[in-house]
């Protein structure tokens, strides 16, 4: 097992029943959302030591945030108190054909608003084997920009591999501003959560309509060949809640898919993408076969679309018995 260091921006979630609309709802259900707080939830589930780093108010909200996390076994000791308040963001859930969508309300945040490193890097990054932290965070401030590429630095200074889901919010910022910020960010990395639309939209890689997945894949490792490992999933949708889920991996120089996973119904797709990462992050801590990584980090993504909230609820062996019996299957 692996110590792996996950750095971002922790929310509480609140979100509609189905079938109902945010002006209409009289009641919301509450979770906590935020991509890296959920990638580090899925690692501990599978045995590895795993601390977050983040900023929360010193008040009965961020301490709330801390029980979270200590519940699923996330280490805290990198969980700073202060600043102004929590960020929150309200999930209007979708049905049949109507997708679900996203209101922020996160400005003025605690961790939106750090202008510095509070952080020791001795704490921060001792005897860690993977830093990983995502494009929602530089996508906060000009400071988050600059302190992402300094924890990166930072990082790499003690020999922490870095890992890094591009996670493009268009509510947060535009293609153009991401674009510039992630060539600066990915000489850093060496793994990374990519697809074909951020490959085009914002690696400026030129569509080629006939090209498989792969075709990105090597194109984007030609721009940044200190990348050793991308990945994503392709997703068929054929309603809101009914989805055939496809994992990709390019390592080794090698493309990689899963079976497809049919998920149906969806449940609850917030976090999917996560639950993804933290399965092909925990196979690269401790799989030896590629293709059994992107079987494993797919199954885990497809069952987080079973269960409500952001965070995937499933250990290692859930996910292998899920693998091993199909979906479907009642397990006795
Ligand atoms: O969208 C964000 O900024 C979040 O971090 C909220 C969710 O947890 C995240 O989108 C899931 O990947």
């Amino acid at each position: 097992m692996g110590k792996v260091i996950t750095l971002g921006e922790i929310m509480l979630r609140f979100s509609t029943n189905q079938g109902t609309r945010l002006p209409q709802s009289d009641k919301l259900n509450v979770h906590y959302g935020g991509g890296e707080a959920n990638v580090a939830i899925s690692l501990a589930n599978y045995g590895h030591t795993v601390s977050f780093a983040s900023k929360v108010p010193n008040n009965s909200l961020g301490e709330a945030v801390k029980k979270h996390l200590k519940r699923y076994g996330v280490g805290t000791e990198t969980l700073l108190f202060g600043g102004n308040r929590l960020g929150t963001y309200y999930v209007e859930s979708g049905i049949g054909q109507r997708a679900a969508s996203v209101v922020y309300d996160r400005a003025h945040s605690s961790f939106s608003e750090m202008t510095f490193n509070e952080w020791s890097e001795e704490i921060l990054f001792s005897e860690a084997d993977i830093f990983h932290i995502s494009g929602i965070t530089p996508a906060l401030s000009h400071q988050w920009r600059t302190l992402t590429l300094e924890l990166m630095k930072a990082a790499k200074r003690k020999c922490c591999k870095i890992s890094f889901d591009i996670n493009y919010r268009g509510k947060l910022w535009t293609q153009k501003e991401a674009g510039s910020v992630l060539k600066m960010l990915l000489p850093y990395v060496d793994y990374c959560s990519a697809g074909y639309m951020d490959a085009i939209h914002l690696l400026e890689i030129a569509p080629r309509p006939e090209e498989e997945l792969s075709y990105y894949y090597k194109k984007m490792q030609a721009h940044y060949p200190n990348i050793q490992v991308f990945y994503s999933t392709k997703r068929t949708v054929t309603s809101a809640s009914d989805n055939e889920l496809t994992g990709t991996l390019w390592m080794n120089e090698t493309y990689y898919e899963s079976k497809p996973q049919l998920i149906c119904p969806v449940v609850d797709r917030v976090g999917g993408g996560d639950a993804f990462c933290g399965g092909v992050l925990h196979g690269l801590l401790t799989k030896e076969n590629p293709q059994d990584i992107i079987e494993f980090a797919t199954a885990a993504s497809a069952l987080k679309h079973t269960v409500e909230g952001d965070c995937n609820q499933f250990s290692e062996e859930e996910v292998n018995s899920f693998l091993a019996a199909g979906s479907g299957k009642i397990i006795r």
